[in-house]
């Protein structure tokens, strides 16, 4: 039998820390073959020196796959492709994908956001997509060398609803193998929503104010705020479907209050350093379309929005 094929498509923060996790454990077992595709920089230096992952989970930090591809158009045949970029990354990626895979190829988005499976869903119609939802402090402390602090990383990782039955046993084994924390669910949406309801909240108020998580639960125009953009999310979800706890809110500023005081938010960190790209659309602009499309006012998430898109 062929070896299924698994693809990690990005190499930064997410797709550095599970596609090593994957890779390393198939280097001993040669179970899969596994191809890294990554960009510019970051490609020269993994052909060059393989994948660096600094975490205290892992004292040999490098790990060499099968392939190292620098476009999504060399990949052949993937079973599976774990897309790990940022949400601005998403559609080209994904038009680069609908080529390269064959009908029962699995697509698993590694990525923080409420809308992504219906994004990934208006390129690729087809194939079986996993909602996915991820927990993980990890980042690009240099091209090819990401860095991992705090916990475990941990995935929560759902059904396909529109192919529930889709064989994903297969995919559950290699994430056991490779020693990856995860939860496997039938629907994955309440985890990726109630994530959600919190970066989104957090993100924008700490981006407006380029202050802390510590602030958002403390000041009260900034946890107003928050409050405000969670409520207009939560009317969302009821209206989708979804299910969030009635007292999602306060469940989410007691979350929040378990963090360290000063912790930014990586939408804070990317508005403030000046990148020229951010995941403001992951964050806003997903509510303020579903707001639309529902028939629900939004007016807390476009004031906030619009302040964010001025700055
Ligand atoms: N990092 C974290 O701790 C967490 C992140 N998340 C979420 O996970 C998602 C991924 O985040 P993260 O890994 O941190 O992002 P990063 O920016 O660290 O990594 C994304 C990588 O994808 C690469 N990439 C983009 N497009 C392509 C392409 N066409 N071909 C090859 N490589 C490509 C980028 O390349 P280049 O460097 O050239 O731009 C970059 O290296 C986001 O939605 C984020 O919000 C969720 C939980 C925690
Ligand atoms: C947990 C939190 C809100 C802070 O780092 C985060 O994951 C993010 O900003 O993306």
């Amino acid at each position: 039998m062929n070896k299924k094929h698994i693809v990690v498509v990005g190499l930064g923060g997410v797709g550095g820390y599970f596609g090593f996790k994957i890779n390393q454990t198939n280097e001993t077992s040669g179970k899969y073959t596994v191809s890294f595709v990554a960009r510019g920089e970051t490609y020269k230096k993994v052909k060059e020196n393989g994948l660096t992952l600094l975490s205290p989970e892992h004292s040999n930090t490098q790990t060499y796959p099968n392939a190292v591809e620098e476009n999504i158009s060399d990949i052949q045949n993937p079973d599976l492709v774990l897309i790990c970029v940022k949400e601005y990354d998403l559609e080209n990626v994904c038009k680069q994908l609908l080529p390269v895979i064959h009908k029962e190829t699995i697509l698993l988005p590694m990525m923080n956001g409420a809308d992504i499976y219906d994004r990934i869903r208006k390129i690729i119609p087809e194939h079986t997509v996993l909602p996915t939802c991820i927990y993980v402090a990890s980042h690009i402390k240099e091209r090819g060398i990401v860095e991992h602090k705090g916990k475990a990383g941990k995935m929560i990782v759902g059904r396909d609803p529109e192919h529930f039955s889709a064989p994903v046993e297969w995919i559950t084994e290699l994430l056991d193998e490779s020693k990856i924390d995860f939860d496997f669910k039938d629907n994955s949406l309440t985890d990726i929503w109630t994530k959600f309801i919190f970066i989104a909240s957090f993100g924008l108020v700490t981006a407006k104010h380029n202050s802390s998580i510590g602030a958002v639960c403390t000041d009260e125009q900034q946890k107003n705020e928050a409050t405000e953009i969670m409520k207009e999310i939560k009317q969302i979800a009821d209206k989708k479907g979804i299910y969030l706890q009635e007292d999602i809110i306060d469940k989410t500023f007691e979350k929040a209050s378990t963090f360290p005081f000063e912790t930014p938010t990586s939408l804070q960190l990317d508005i403030h350093s000046g990148k020229k790209d951010n995941e403001l659309e992951l964050f806003a602009g997903a509510v303020l379309k579903y707001g639309a499309e529902l028939g629900i006012e939004t007016p807390f998430t476009q004031k906030i929005y619009t302040e964010i898109k001025e700055k």
